[in-house]
């Protein structure tokens, strides 16, 4: 197990002496870990270990901030003899995280779900610790119906998500959103300057194939309309490089979302829960692309929910991208064409985003974790 500890933490004796230690299970994806850290950044007093898996973006983003520990993890479906080397697997992170929590005198446990939060759970209960989940999906991970009847108590980003075997107490949230989202941030410098609308593209946060060549597929038109295009693609896109345009511009990842999302007339995007709360606190309406393989249609149910309140669109994958074409002109059209201005949708669609936002949320869970503990 990996352990990165700096030398000193806290305010002075009384804050090392009175110090709650948190153990943070987020893990692998953007949505997971973005959420996590910025429920962190409410806490800044409490001595907080972090639980991860190597290789991942955690790897990249955690360590800037907190000990990062890690234990080898991953889902339990395939075949048989897969399952039975995950559970193997399970076990022995159980032991690791249970050593942990010993060695770190660990007090109380957080998980945003995801495989890294299984031993992290298990391993909580069978110390006798106090563990929140929080499930940002409007349908719950296979973790959550697993063993969000064992945990203290489950946090909701969707108060419609239904879970199988409630816990003893659940709470409405919403998911939390770094704090950059809530002040004015700065367009990149890098984003193609003039006054045609803005489009961001977002494939979460290992980028999406499908989305990018449906775009790519299409784009061209947009461009010659007047609009400007970011494309954020991942770091694992074959065709990077194949569209060229000095309206367009194409990057693997970037941490300057904020900007994007503020500026942005339309983003088009997948639909996992860490970028539709982005969308919703910047007030930026969406087309959303669900991801098709996403456990249980997740990604589906998400955006269900955020066109439900007029917020955004949904199209669905397709190879040529042409259901995607319809719906950019005709939410773009009154902003690029040169007659009379016709009712702009995105208007209502961003005032919609805007009640979706839930700004409180990492504050909300901060609060429930510091009552956990108190209880
Ligand atoms: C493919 C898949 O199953 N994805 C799941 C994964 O999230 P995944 O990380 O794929 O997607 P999310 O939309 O939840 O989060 C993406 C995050 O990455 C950030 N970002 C993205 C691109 C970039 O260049 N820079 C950047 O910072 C976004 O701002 C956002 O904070 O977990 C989410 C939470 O359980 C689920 O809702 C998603 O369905």
């Amino acid at each position: 197990m990996y352990s990165w500890t700096p030398l000193a933490y806290g305010t002075g004796l009384r804050g090392i002496i009175a110090m709650t230690r948190l153990l943070i299970a987020a893990s692998g994806t953007g949505g997971h870990l973005f959420p996590a850290l910025a429920v962190a950044e409410k806490l800044p007093h409490w001595d907080i270990h972090w639980l991860g898996t190597r290789d991942r973006l955690d790897g990249r983003l955690v360590p800037k901030h907190y000990p990062l520990h890690w234990v080898a993890m991953g889902g339990l479906q395939g075949g048989w003899r897969l399952r039975l080397r995950r559970l193997i697997q399970l076990f022995v992170a159980v032991w690791a995280v249970g050593r942990l929590l010993h060695r770190k005198q660990i007090t109380l446990v957080f998980t945003t779900g995801g495989y890294i939060a299984a031993p992290a759970v298990l391993a909580a209960r069978l110390a006798g610790l106090p563990v929140l989940l929080h499930e940002s999906n409007a349908v719950a991970g296979r973790v959550t119906r697993l063993l969000g009847g064992c945990c203290s108590g489950v946090a909701l980003g969707w108060s419609s998500t239904k879970l199988s075997r409630p816990p003893a107490r659940i709470w409405h949230t919403g998911t939390p959103v770094r704090p950059q989202f809530y002040r004015p941030a700065p367009l990149p410098e890098w984003v193609p300057r003039g006054s045609g609308p803005l489009l961001v593209v977002m494939g979460g946060s290992q980028g999406a194939r499908g989305l990018n060549h449906m775009v790519r597929q299409q784009a061209r038109p947009w461009l010659e309309a007047g609009c400007r295009l970011v494309h954020l693609c991942g770091r694992n896109d074959p065709e990077m490089g194949s569209l060229r345009d000095p309206a367009y511009v194409e990057r693997p990842f970037t941490e300057e979302t904020a900007g994007l999302l503020q500026y942005g007339d339309l983003a088009i995007s997948r639909a996992g829960a860490g970028t539709i709360s982005e969308l919703a606190a910047s007030r930026c309406p969406a087309i959303l692309v669900p991801y098709p393989h996403a456990a249980n249609q997740h990604q589906e149910a998400n955006a269900a929910a955020v066109a439900a309140f007029g917020a955004a669109v949904i199209v669905h994958e397709s190879p040529d991208g042409a259901p995607l074409d319809r719906a950019v002109r005709r939410l773009l059209e009154p902003r690029l064409s040169m007659g009379t201005p016709a009712r702009d949708p995105l208007v209502a669609m961003a005032a919609a985003m805007g009640r979706l936002a839930r700004n409180d949320a990492a504050a909300d869970v901060a609060k429930v974790l510091e009552n956990l503990h108190r209880t």
